[in-house]
């Protein structure tokens, strides 16, 4: 199969209240992974009561209409359900000789639950002859019994050994369906006697307790279709459409559908795992977080050393002193790196925070030392707004939320290197803090930059509402400790070195 996504074709009667037929069978495909397609044979007026009328196009536009999906589109399985005429199971068979799908399921419908008929008595023969051409047959009990060409069976055992027989007789593997049988077990059987050892492979389940039973046999076909076409295991496709089809009829009584037999519901249990919200992208996610501080990244650039960092008019001491907090700062960092590490779902990205930490404490604190001299660094304590920012590094740690931690390590990646490509800009020879505003604007820097906004947008991507939230909230509180950890050496307004400013406005919006 060329794709992970099976294309699978119902070639179906339609059902306009949606529980049964070529609607049923699309999300019953859907359901369970395919993409699904639809060729109608028969239009069927009915709703959840019965079957009120049935009209059959001409069989050459049924031609036209298959033909025209499988000139254009690969097809991964074909459901075949109800087929009205001998003419269209004629039409149908043919065209299953010509362009051989590679798996085919036939659901060989006769008479609906509500006793109507959905295919001609004259129609039985073709519908063997098709049979022939199946990889599966899913007859339900009075089904299989026309098929056998005996009266219908009232037990299980009876259910098996007349599956037998007709696997025998058309050469097909068999799905012994016990819907139709009473009692509080309900197992489904795959019976294959086309073979030199016949086998029986039963699946036990039991019944659920509800009268939305519409369109079970066309959802289950279909599911099988879809699944087999990934697995190529029917066992495996059985069990696993099952289950499916199991909880949807668990969830049927939460759909209010018709005053007859209601519709299972298809996606009930889905709904009910993963929702109806959408997710945003990664890049939405980051997006959005980056336009969000675009107030902090403005107070950022009209910082007085920031500014003066740029134009090379920085007093040196203000400076050194900013070096010595970073030092500090890099120490604890580089730890949280590598609790990210430690907490990382994949190898990839294991590796890239252990990375990180390794490039926080070494390469930088190189270029620290060529600055300030390691004994400097021993005797400093950090500042108020060193260990502020620490602190919320640190706790996010201790919390042990991977999602919400690298959320909070971002901006120091991300605003590093949008100010530095800035300041980079502005780098010459004579410059006095050239190493300095080079190592920010690198390409091995951009990399990491973009690899840890990918990750921690991936993330945000993948997880839930209140973790995606929180992760932006401490994006925004980790921005805001950039831009003070950048105003510190001088204060907003200037100030001299030592005497550390107030929090700037927008630290106080929002707390750690
Ligand atoms: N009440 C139920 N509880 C659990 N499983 C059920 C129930 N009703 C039907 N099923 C499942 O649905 C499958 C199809 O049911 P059934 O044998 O009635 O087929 P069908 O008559 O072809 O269906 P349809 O109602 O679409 O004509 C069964 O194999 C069984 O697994
Ligand atoms: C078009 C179409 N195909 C199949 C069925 C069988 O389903 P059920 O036996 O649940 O009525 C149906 N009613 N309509």
């Amino acid at each position: 199969m060329s794709t992970s996504i099976p294309r699978v074709l119902s070639i179906a009667g339609t059902d306009p209240t949606g529980g049964a037929g070529i609607q049923a069978d699309l999300k019953s495909i859907a359901a369970n992974g395919g993409y699904g397609m639809a060729v109608v044979t028969a239009l069927v007026a009915q709703n959840t009561v019965g079957v009120r009328s049935v009209h059959v196009p001409p069989v050459s536009f049924l031609r036209e209409q298959l033909d025209a999906v499988s000139d254009d589109v690969g097809i991964d399985a074909v459901k075949i359900g109800m087929l009205a005429t001998a003419e269209v199971t004629i039409a149908v068979d043919q065209w299953l000789a010509r362009v051989r799908p590679p798996v085919v399921v036939l659901d060989p419908v006769m008479v609906a639950t509500s006793g109507d008929r959905l295919l001609d008595a004259e129609a039985e023969q073709a519908l063997g002859d098709l049979a022939r051409r199946a990889d599966l047959v899913t007859p339900n009990v009075p089904e299989l019994a026309i098929l056998a060409g005996e009266p219908v069976a009232t037990s299980w055992d009876a259910v098996l050994e007349q599956a037998a027989r007709v696997s025998a007789r058309y050469g097909v593997l068999v799905l012994a369906k016990g819907g139709h049988l009473r009692g509080a077990d309900l197992p489904d059987a795959l019976v294959d006697a086309a073979g030199e050892t016949p086998t029986v492979t039963e699946i036990p389940g039991v019944r659920v307790d509800t009268t939305s039973t519409h369109g079970t046999g066309c959802s289950l076909s279909s599911a099988l279709a879809t699944r087999f076409a990934v697995s190529r295991d029917w066992e495996n496709a059985l069990r696993e459409s099952k289950a499916w089809l199991v909880e949807s009829l668990q969830h049927a009584d939460s759909l209010d559908v018709g005053t007859g037999h209601g519709p299972i519901h298809h996606f009930g249990g889905m709904w009910a795992r993963g929702g109806t919200a959408t997710r945003p992208s990664p890049q939405e996610v980051t997006a959005g977080w980056w336009s969000d501080v675009s107030d902090i990244r403005a107070e950022i650039d009209e910082l007085p050393f920031v500014c003066g960092l740029g134009d090379g008019t920085l007093d040196r001491d203000a400076f050194v002193w900013y070096l010595t907090q970073d030092a500090l700062y890099l120490r604890d960092y580089s730890r949280v790196l590598a609790q990210a590490s430690r907490l990382a779902p994949t190898a990839a990205e294991q590796a890239f925070w252990a990375a990180s930490a390794q490039g926080a404490i070494l390469g930088e604190m190189q270029l620290h030392e060529s600055w300030v001299p390691p004994e400097t660094i021993g005797r400093a304590a950090p500042s108020p707004t060193t260990s502020a920012y620490l602190d919320t590094l640190l706790a996010a740690g201790a919390r042990g939320d991977y999602a919400v931690l690298v959320a909070a390590l971002l901006p120091c990646f991300w605003i590093y290197h949008d100010v530095g490509q800035r300041l980079e800009r502005l780098s010459h020879p004579g410059h006095p803090y050239s190493s300095w505003l080079e190592t920010y604007a690198d390409e091995s820097f951009a990399l990491s930059t973009a690899q840890a906004v990918q990750i921690v947008g991936t993330a945000a991507a993948a997880a839930d509402e209140s973790t995606r939230t929180a992760m932006g909230e401490i994006f925004r509180v980790c921005a805001g400790h950039e831009l003070a950890f950048f105003a510190a050496p001088l204060g907003t307004q200037g100030r001299a070195v030592g005497q550390e400013p107030a929090l700037p406005g927008s630290l106080t919006r929002a707390a750690p």
